[in-house]
């Protein structure tokens, strides 16, 4: 149901040696919200991500995912490949990692590579052209045609994806992680070195995603103005530990999240309250 939780972090902990990246953190994201993490740079957030999404292994705590079905994972105890094709969880990167010299659709039909698999039999059924692999490749080749109309890159289904422009590009990073109908779809910082019409338009691509209600988002974002204007729920960071967490306009006016941006020290986060009259 809408509003019950998807994700559920509880006391993750990760440490790297002496640093300790995420200390104690735990917050929900509700099925069919867009929640963000945000937090000054090196909060951890990342960090978060990649515990998520089984790039690492927490030092500690618990992340649970639930289905809309009732099924649940114990996402910690999952490797990234388990986590992509059971749990249903996707993400992008900050730095865009798509393959650069496919076109973009065939970067679209990559992510669709486990049930393409599945239906071509590990290949033997692809290769006699078996009715069941036709069928299957034309369902994948539909969804890839879906996304890149919705993206505005259908007519440069052909074009290498390294050769679109930098905004094409991420949005394309994002179709192709909607191509594994992600139930959970994490987004690092996805309106980096976007100008602001490029934003705009990713704004709504992740509210049509919301609006459809099968995809729930988790998103680092630094872009203010996307994150307010898009996010349900936001949790802030800082130096791993959770500041605030609420609405949009609760952490926009919560003092201790202003002072971790503006870099002020706990002991003068009174003055900043009193100085903006909070
Ligand atoms: N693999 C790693 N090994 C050692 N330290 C790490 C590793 N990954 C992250 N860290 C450290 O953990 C802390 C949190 O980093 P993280 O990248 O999660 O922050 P962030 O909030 O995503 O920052 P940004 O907004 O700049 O991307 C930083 O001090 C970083 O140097």
């Amino acid at each position: 149901m809408s509003g019950d939780p998807i994700l559920e972090v509880d006391n993750l902990a990760m440490r790297f040696g002496g640093i300790v990246a995420v200390n104690g953190l735990s917050f929900a994201a509700r099925h069919g919200e867009i929640t963000a993490l945000i937090g000054p740079n090196g909060a951890g957030k990342t960090t978060v991500f990649n515990c998520i999404t089984g790039f690492y292994k927490p030092t500690g705590g618990t992340i649970r995912l639930s289905h809309r079905d009732g099924k649940s994972y114990q996402l910690q105890r999952l490797n990234d490949f388990r986590i992509s094709k059971i749990a249903k969880v996707a993400r992008t990167f900050q730095n865009i990692r798509l393959f650069p010299g496919m076109t973009a659709l065939e970067n679209l039909m990559v992510a669709q590579h486990n049930a393409l698999m599945r239906a071509s039999g590990l290949t033997f059924l692809g290769l006699i052209g078996a009715p069941s692999w036709r069928s299957a490749e034309a369902s994948a080749i539909e969804l890839a045609r879906i996304w890149l109309k919705r993206i505005g890159l259908l007519e440069r289904a052909d074009d290498a994806a390294g050769n679109l422009p930098y905004g094409d590009q991420r949005r394309l990073e994002i179709a192709r992680a909607m191509c594994t109908t992600p139930a959970l779809l994490c987004l690092d910082e996805p309106a980096a070195g976007l100008n602001a019409r490029e934003s705009a338009g990713l704004s709504e691509l992740l509210m049509s995603i919301r609006a459809e209600g099968n995809t729930s988002i988790l998103l680092i974002e630094h872009d203010m103005s996307v994150v307010m204007e898009i996010s349900d729920h936001v949790v802030v960071l800082d130096y791993g530990v959770k500041i605030a967490d609420g609405t949009p306009q609760h952490v926009r006016d919560d003092a201790r999240v202003i002072a971790a941006y503006l870099g002020v020290e706990d002991d003068e986060v009174a003055a900043v309250e009193q100085e903006l009259g909070l």
